[in-house]
């Protein structure tokens, strides 16, 4: 799951549940775009559902991930068999996610919430990591809660292993807490949403514009 190989920032839109949204992602150039197997999420898909959405992007699109919650192997091998998953997210402790790693063979971005500067990893034998803000009081999931992070913590940060920004962004907002943080990915699913759970097409593509400083797939300028 690596970044991509030129200098633009990587966009992964997360917690897609229907085809609009994944149309959206697919046209306007996501590199990554993610699937949320964790049930009491909004955005919660079955693996029958998240192969008939993946069945809908082309071989040479955006690359497909499957977001788990502390999950057990066999909720992971549900997913896996039914599902072409390029790899996973996965919110646990290292160990867990390294074990992961071994037994599916495939790449694994860990999931870390986190509040101030120390709280960044120095090191991380993981394939990557999603930096995120931790749940606020009240919430029953780790991600997912439209809550950003202080952007500047990450600034002086000498990050082990490639890493996204996660947490509360927003087409208006992207461009600013890519400037701030030094974030070269970017990973969003409620600040694309019309609805808990519902994309909104337009707002995909504003979002994957703003994070290229004006810019679609293509190059071509798009005033913001
Ligand atoms: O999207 C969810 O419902 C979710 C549930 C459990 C763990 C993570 C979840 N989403 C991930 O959280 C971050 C930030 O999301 P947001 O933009 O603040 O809504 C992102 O990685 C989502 O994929």
């Amino acid at each position: 799951m690596p970044p991509p190989a030129d200098t633009r920032i990587g966009v992964k839109i997360c917690g897609l549940t229907e085809p609009a949204g994944l149309e959206a992602a697919v046209t306007h150039g996501a590199d990554w775009i993610g699937f949320v197997f964790f049930a009491r999420s909004p955005r919660h898909v079955t693996p029958a559902q998240a192969a008939s959405l993946i069945a809908r992007v082309p071989q040479a699109g955006p690359r497909r991930i499957g977001l788990f919650v502390e999950p057990t192997d066999a909720q992971i091998a549900a997913a896996v068999d039914a599902a072409a998953l390029d790899g996973l997210q996965v919110y646990a402790a290292e160990e867990r996610a390294l074990e992961i790693r071994r037994h599916f063979g495939l790449p694994v971005w860990h999931a870390r919430g986190v509040a101030t500067a120390p709280d960044l990893p120095a090191c991380s034998a993981l394939d990557g990591l999603v930096i995120e803000s931790r749940p606020p009081a009240g919430s029953d999931r780790p991600g997912g809660n439209a809550h950003p992070i202080d952007w500047t913590i990450t600034r002086g940060w000498t990050a082990p292993v490639p890493w996204m920004l996660a947490g509360g962004l927003a087409p208006d907002t992207v461009a600013r807490a890519i400037a701030q943080s030094g974030a070269r990915a970017v990973d969003v699913s409620s600040g694309v949403e019309s609805a808990p759970g519902l994309k909104d097409p337009g707002l995909i593509a504003r979002f994957i514009r703003a994070a290229r400083g004006g810019h679609n797939q293509d190059g071509d300028y798009q005033p913001r």
